[in-house]
């Protein structure tokens, strides 16, 4: 990535500490991660009502809604889903630095955009929550028939079936949701946030 030029950082803001005090919570990135079907829209509504009930300022970034505008040029090559990644990365680093908790529910297949995910947000602020519900069981459920249309051939790059998903290695939680209600599934995300 090239340096911009002619442009100086601009300092003196207010910072982190500021917003975490005036909303009495540390920021925060819960990175859902997992197959389309697996749960994670159905995890991070349930998640941040939680959060909510609970004082905390909890923002959602949905994959779906999130390439409707701030992404909507991006396709599903490898390529663009990096780029995908790389802009949500980025806008969580935004909204932790004001003492967001968010949200993130992108398939995000490769492991190597994680990595940088967790390198632009900071180690410490950025838990990853694997979403492992299994191919068979999301292709079973089908939520909104993509599964058959990329198994017809009528999605190309589909992950799971055309395209790679690459597990995480070391998640913060593995959540395989045939196997947990979704209450126990969000006690044990909730327990991740700092004093919940
Ligand atoms: N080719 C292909 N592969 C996977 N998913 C597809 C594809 N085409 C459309 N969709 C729909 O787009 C949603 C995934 O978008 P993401 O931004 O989360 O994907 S990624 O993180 O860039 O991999 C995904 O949403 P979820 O089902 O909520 O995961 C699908 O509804
Ligand atoms: N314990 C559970 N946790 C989350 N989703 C579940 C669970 N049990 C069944 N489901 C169902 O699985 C589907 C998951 O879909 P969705 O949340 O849209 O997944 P994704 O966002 O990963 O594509 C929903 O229809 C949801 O009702």
């Amino acid at each position: 990535m090239q340096k911009p030029e002619n442009i100086v950082w601009e300092k003196d803001y207010l910072s982190r500490p500021d917003f975490e005090d005036l909303l009495g919570q540390k920021g925060c990135v819960l990175w859902f991660t997992g197959l389309s079907g697996s749960g994670k829209s159905t995890l991070a509504k349930a998640t941040q009502k939680a959060l909510h009930q609970l004082g905390r300022y909890a923002i959602v970034l949905d994959g779906d809604n999130i390439r409707h505008g701030l992404n909507k040029n991006l396709t599903f090559s490898e390529e663009d889903r990096n780029e995908n990644i790389r802009r949500v990365s980025e806008v969580c680093k935004l909204l932790v630095n004001h003492g967001a908790i968010v949200i993130t529910a992108f398939i995000s297949p490769f492991r190597q955009d994680r990595i940088n995910a967790k390198a632009v947000i900071g180690q410490e602020s950025f838990k990853e929550v694997f979403v492992s519900t299994p191919l068979a069981v999301c292709i079973e459920r089908d939520v909104k028939g993509l599964y058959a249309k990329a198994q017809r051939g009528e999605i190309k790059n589909f992950t799971g079936i055309s395209q790679p998903y690459e597990e995480p290695l070391m998640p913060a939680l593995s959540i395989n949701t045939s196997e947990e209600h979704l209450e126990a599934s969000v006690g044990r995300i909730v327990g991740l946030v700092s004093g919940s």
